[in-house]
């Protein structure tokens, strides 16, 4: 599932430079990816190297200074494509309960939107508790986003990134605050919400076990300008586990990603550490 010859999300010879006059900034350099229709692809690389832009760039949230960017055969935003996002900080409404939160983008995503009021709400509600029995929150759908903790927040914010069952979803750090075993955990509950419901995943992270754990490839990113330098497939069986992060395969992948990230980031490679 490369995307090579059907891709679902295409960047063609795209470039974008944020800025005008003195003060651009080249962020991405002539760009190329090919995304199949329900693959998972991480983006890893320096600080700064335009991972988040090309998120940008895929959900619409910019425009490619040159070049092309397509989503589901048509150049971004010529169709509606259903998107669902989740951010390292997974923001609530905090006077909403954990339920409505979840089930806010189906106030707000057509054809949801129309169905919301009276005829489909109870089935919404299902849906929802569904979801969030999935990432072991069954139970909480009453509660509000300050009684729960940082990892709990996070498994809510994937139920609501997932309930308008988005064709892509868009993954910028989404576990980088939390604990290594929360993270862990979350991990798995990722892996089984993909492996369910099959969107089309772009996971920008910084942890390279994250990314060899979750994406079925990885895109290795360098700066200055921001270009994709490797695409590096994982070739692991699913369901993948914990134990698997151990094996000699992975702990190559994970060691062969660091090193290209470090020859990414020099000169200056020695300032802060890169997560193995
Ligand atoms: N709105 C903006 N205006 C000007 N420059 C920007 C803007 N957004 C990003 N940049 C610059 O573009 C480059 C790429 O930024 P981007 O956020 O895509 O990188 P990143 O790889 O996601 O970084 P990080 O890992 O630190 O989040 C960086 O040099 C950044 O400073």
């Amino acid at each position: 599932m490369t995307g090579e010859n059907d891709p679902f999300v295409q960047l063609q010879q795209v470039t974008l430079t944020y800025g005008q006059g003195e003060k651009t900034v080249a962020a991405l350099g002539e760009t190329n990816l090919k995304i199949g229709k329900g693959d998972f692809v991480a983006l890893v690389g320096p600080s700064g190297c335009g991972k988040s832009t090309i998120l940008k760039l895929v959900t619409g949230l910019i425009t490619a200074s040159s070049g092309w960017v397509f989503v589901a055969g048509r150049e971004v935003g010529a169709e509606p494509v259903r998107v669902g996002m989740a951010f390292q900080n997974p923001t609530m409404l905090p006077w909403l309960s954990i339920r409505d939160n979840v089930m806010l983008p189906l106030k707000i995503v057509p054809p949801f939107r129309q169905q919301f009021r009276a005829k489909r709400k109870t089935e919404f509600r299902d849906r929802a508790d569904a979801l969030l029995k999935q990432v072991g929150l069954a139970g909480f759908g009453d509660k509000f986003p300050w009684q729960l903790s940082g990892g709990m927040l996070q498994r809510a914010s994937l139920c609501r990134a997932l309930i308008h069952d988005p064709q892509l979803l868009m993954l910028d750090e989404p576990f980088g605050a939390l604990d290594q075993f929360t993270r862990e955990e979350l991990w798995a509950i990722m892996q089984d919400l993909w492996m369910t419901r099959r969107p089309t995943v772009l996971l920008v992270t910084h942890d390279l076990k994250e990314a060899g754990y979750l994406a079925n490839r990885v895109c290795v990113m360098r700066a200055r300008p921001g270009r994709i330098v490797e695409d590096c497939h994982v070739d692991l069986p699913r369901p993948r586990t914990i134990e698997m992060t151990y094996e000699p395969g992975f702990v190559s992948l994970t060691q062969r990603l660091r090193e290209l990230i470090v020859s990414a980031r020099a000169p200056d490679a020695a300032k802060t550490e890169v997560p193995a």
